[in-house]
Formats: structure tokens, C-alpha cells, sequence
């Protein structure tokens, strides 16, 4: 698929034989060197690689040798050091330590580069795929920093990481050319700090899923605008492309299901651009602003019905997940609703409740007051109790229900942010902040309710 040569301004490259079309594997190769990261000290490195390059073969231990150095050395240990500092790629687990390649170590960077360096740590081999139809005589390129910044800021990264000027197209246009690709990059990026702060805040996500979307739709649309000519790959777009392969990877997924969609779902009768509508749920003839959202309280996997809440003393996985080998946490957002029918005082209070399914069950407090704490005179039948992460209870003398032990996770009304006490707010049972989106369903049934 490729030769090895020289390339002008750069030492040498690899050139395609022949067209390589999109998503080609390119190559995929093992290390023969390899330094791994809990080396301290540079002697221990030093001999590291000395042991490994004296059980080089022969043609190896030449190919190793004509790789180049932009560090002085004074002896061969130091020399091999330098090389290996000069074009070792990453390896291992995110990055730990780093290993010299024959063959992905004499592929230059580009600013626009057309394929993308990876380390496969299932076969344990770095692998090199193209990212875009590469034609037969061009220079295959990666990327060698992390994103694409203005073309000052990669340079100058360039410059003090890997100690070269770049060459590349880009970096080359005539000033015109530069200044128009630069404004058109610095827009491009302009949504990123943005999205970037959006995907961190699970609760925003969570709650106004729209507006990280809309960000990234913006940044598409421009991406396709400009194409690559103008403004090279960015690798931002690249990064949220792989959420494709596996959008479980993004650390807040499954926790809304508000836009799951089965295969059928998906409409095979629309026009491209209409399509495209559907899939970013552009608001057609507005603005991009998010629009507020309201959850579908029939969704049963937010708001289960009692017999779909998890059991008290067997969590099944799909609510949660294990965070340190023992300790187990809600994966999303769950919320039981129910109407009261019928309020009691025995014991401690208690009350019956009917969930969506028309099941009645009891809500029993096993707090140190004994439910007083939530003032029971002002809880009525008819009104709505909502618990969030609630679980299915075993009592001992009684039918399962719920039984609530927090008296610091209750949430009247009348103490609840949003609460208007005139409005009949739900009890809430929560042993972490609110979600946004549970007060939303707050405001659904405030705005519903009716006694
Ligand atoms: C990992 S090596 C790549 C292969 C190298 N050209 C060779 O001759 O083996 C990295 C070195 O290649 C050169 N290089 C890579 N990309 C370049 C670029 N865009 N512009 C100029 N030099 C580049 C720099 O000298 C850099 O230190």
C-alpha cells in the first residue's frame, strides 16, 4: 500500500502505492522497543534500550539506527535514547510507556493529516487507519498532537514537543490563503469549549440533552462547509465521531432514555436533508436555541412502575453500576410515582400508595421520628409522591412496598427548591442532589395535578 522515501523538508515519509480508501487498515505493527513508563531513572532507561537493541537482527538494528535524533549524544547508549526520544509512539493502556516502531515511527504529521495513529491494546500492535481516500503517490500523514489549535499555538507546540518547524500544507499556504483558514478553524473551534463544558456537566446533559447536540450539529455544519482543504481534520470532530462505534463510552450514557430509538424508528422515507433534520432533532424554520424539555412520564424506564424498581436486596445492573469493586451507584436516574389513597399513624407513619400500573403498595418511614419529619397533617390524599432511586422493600409482617430510612433525604414541599407549598410538591427521597431533570417532572406535575 506504501513505500518508504524521501520527503522533501520532512527526512523521510511513507507515500501510497496505490489509492487507500477510507477506513483502511494501513498498517498495524509491533514494537521493537519498548520503554515502559515505571523506568525513573534515565540510566535504568539507558540500559533498558541497550539490551533490547543488542537483541535486535541485523537489518533491524540498521532500519533502528537511520531513524532520526534531533538530541546530541556522546555514546551509543545515549544515541539510541535519543532516537528513541525522538519517534517512540505511545503504548499501552492510555498511553503507558512508549515503543519505537520500523514503520509507523517514519510517518511525518500533517496538520490535515489523512490517517490516524492508534495503539490496539487488544492485539497489542499500533495501528495506523485512513481517515479520508488517500491517492496513490501522497504522503500518508498523523496527527502528532492531541487537537488541532490555531496554527500559531500547533506550531509552537510542535516546535517545543517534537523540535521540528511543520511543513505541512497547511502550515505552508501563502499569508492570504493562511488568514481565511485560520478564521474559518477559529470558528470551527469556537462551539468546542462548549461542548467540551457541556459533555463534563452529566447534569446538563441530563437535563437540556439538546444543547451539547446543537453545539456539535454547529460544528458539522461547518466542518462540512469548510472541509478539510480549508481548515484540516479536526480532531475534536474525530474524537466525538468514535462515540458512533461505541456511544457507551461517553461516561454519561444510558442515563436518559429519552432518545432511544429502535431500528424501526428510524424514518427510510425522508429526503437527505430531512433526514439529517431528524437525526441532530433540528427545530426546522427556528432558531437553534435548546428548546426546555419535558420527560415523557410514560417512559417506564425513568419512572418505573413499583414491580419494575430494583430490589432492595438484589440491584440488577442495568440501574446499577459497581464503582470501586464494592461500592454500588445509580447508572441513571430512576423516579417512582404514585398517588396517595390512603395516609395511616400506627407505629410511624405511613401511607398506601397507587402507581401507574393501578398497584397499591405501602410507603412505610423508619426514620428517628418516625416520618413525623415531614409534617403529615399537610400530605394529602390525591397528591403525588415522587422517590427518586427508590427500591423495592420485603417487610417482614407486611406485602412488599417501600420502606424510607433517611430522614435527611426527605423533601417536603415546602423545603424543596422548586417548591411552591400552595402547589402540592411530591416527597422526594434522594440521597444526592436533585437532578435537573426530576425537577422538571416537579414542574410537569405541578403544572398536572389536580387533587
Ligand atoms: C517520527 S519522525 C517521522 C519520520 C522522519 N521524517 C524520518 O525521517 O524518519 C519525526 C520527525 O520527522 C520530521 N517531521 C515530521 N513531520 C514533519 C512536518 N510536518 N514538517 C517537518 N518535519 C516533519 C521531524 O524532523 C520530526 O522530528
Amino acid at each position: 500500500m506504501y513505500t518508504t522515501q524521501d520527503i522533501p523538508g520532512k527526512g523521510v515519509g511513507l507515500v501510497a502505492t496505490s489509492k487507500i480508501p477510507r477506513g483502511t487498515r494501513i498498517l498495524s505493527e509491533e514494537p521493537i522497543i519498548t520503554v515502559p513508563e515505571h523506568l525513573s531513572s534515565i540510566e535504568e532507561i539507558k540500559s533498558y534500550i541497550v539490551r533490547q537493541v543488542e537483541r535486535l537482527s541485523h537489518a533491524q538494528h540498521q532500519a533502528f539506527l537511520l531513524m532520526p535524533s534531533i538530541h546530541p549524544f556522546e555514546n551509543d547508549a545515549e544515541r539510541y535514547l535519543c532516537i528513541v526520544r525522538t519517534v517512540a509512539l505511545p503504548i499501552g493502556e492510555g498511553g503507558i510507556g512508549s515503543g519505537v516502531f520500523l514503520e509507523a515511527c517514519r510517518i511525518n504529521h500533517a496538520c490535515d493529516n489523512n490517517a490516524q495513529k492508534n495503539w490496539n491494546s487488544n492485539i497489542k500492535r499500533h495501528t495506523v487507519h485512513s481517515i479520508r481516500d488517500i491517492e496513490e503517490g501522497e504522503e500518508i500523514t498523523v496527527f502528532y498532537l492531541a487537537e488541532l489549535t490555531k496554527r500559531a499555538e500547533r506550531q509552537e507546540a510542535l516546535r517545543t514537543k517534537f523540535g521540528f518547524t511543520c511543513a505541512c500544507r497547511l502550515c505552508s499556504l501563502p499569508p492570504a490563503e493562511s488568514e481565511e483558514s485560520v478564521r474559518r478553524l477559529d470558528e470551527l473551534l469556537q462551539p468546542e469549549e462548549k461542548i467540551s463544558q457541556s459533555a463534563m456537566d452529566s447534569m446538563s446533559v441530563i437535563s437540556a440533552p439538546l444543547r451539547p447536540l446543537r453545539y456539535i450539529d454547529r460544528q458539522m455544519q461547518l466542518y462540512n462547509r469548510h472541509g478539510r482543504d480549508d481548515i484540516g481534520v479536526p480532531h475534536q470532530v474525530v474524537r466525538h465521531g468514535s462515540l458512533l462505534d461505541d456511544p457507551a463510552k461517553m461516561h454519561v450514557y444510558g442515563w436518559s432514555m429519552k432518545w432511544s430509538a429502535g431500528m424501526n424508528d428510524v424514518p427510510d422515507d425522508l429526503a437527505p436533508d430531512a433526514f439529517d433534520n431528524w437525526l441532530w432533532r433540528r427545530e426546522t424554520g427556528t432558531s437553534n436555541s435548546p428548546k426546555p424539555q419535558f420527560p415523557d412520564l410514560r417512559d417506564r424506564s425513568v419512572f418505573p412502575s413499583f414491580l419494575g424498581l430494583p430490589d432492595e436486596n438484589s440491584p440488577v445492573l442495568h440501574y446499577y453500576k459497581m464503582v470501586d469493586g464494592f461500592t454500588l451507584r445509580p447508572r441513571r436516574h430512576w423516579c417512582f410515582l404514585a398517588e396517595i389513597v390512603d395516609l395511616g399513624m400506627d407505629l410511624r407513619f405511613r401511607f398506601q400508595v397507587r402507581d401507574m400500573e393501578g398497584e397499591k403498595i405501602e410507603v412505610a418511614f423508619h426514620t428517628p421520628a418516625r416520618g413525623i419529619e415531614l409534617g403529615p397533617c399537610e400530605i394529602h390524599v390525591g397528591y403525588t409522591v415522587g422517590i427518586l432511586y427508590a427500591e423495592r422493600h420485603v417487610f417482614a409482617f407486611s406485602p412488599p412496598g417501600i420502606r424510607h430510612e433517611d430522614p435527611t433525604t426527605l423533601q417536603h414541599p415546602s423545603i424543596c427548591k422548586h417548591g411552591r407549598r400552595e402547589e402540592n410538591l411530591p416527597w422526594l427521597r434522594s440521597d444526592r442532589v436533585v437532578p435537573d431533570e426530576m425537577r422538571q417532572v416537579l414542574d410537569v406535575l405541578v403544572l398536572r395535578q389536580g387533587k
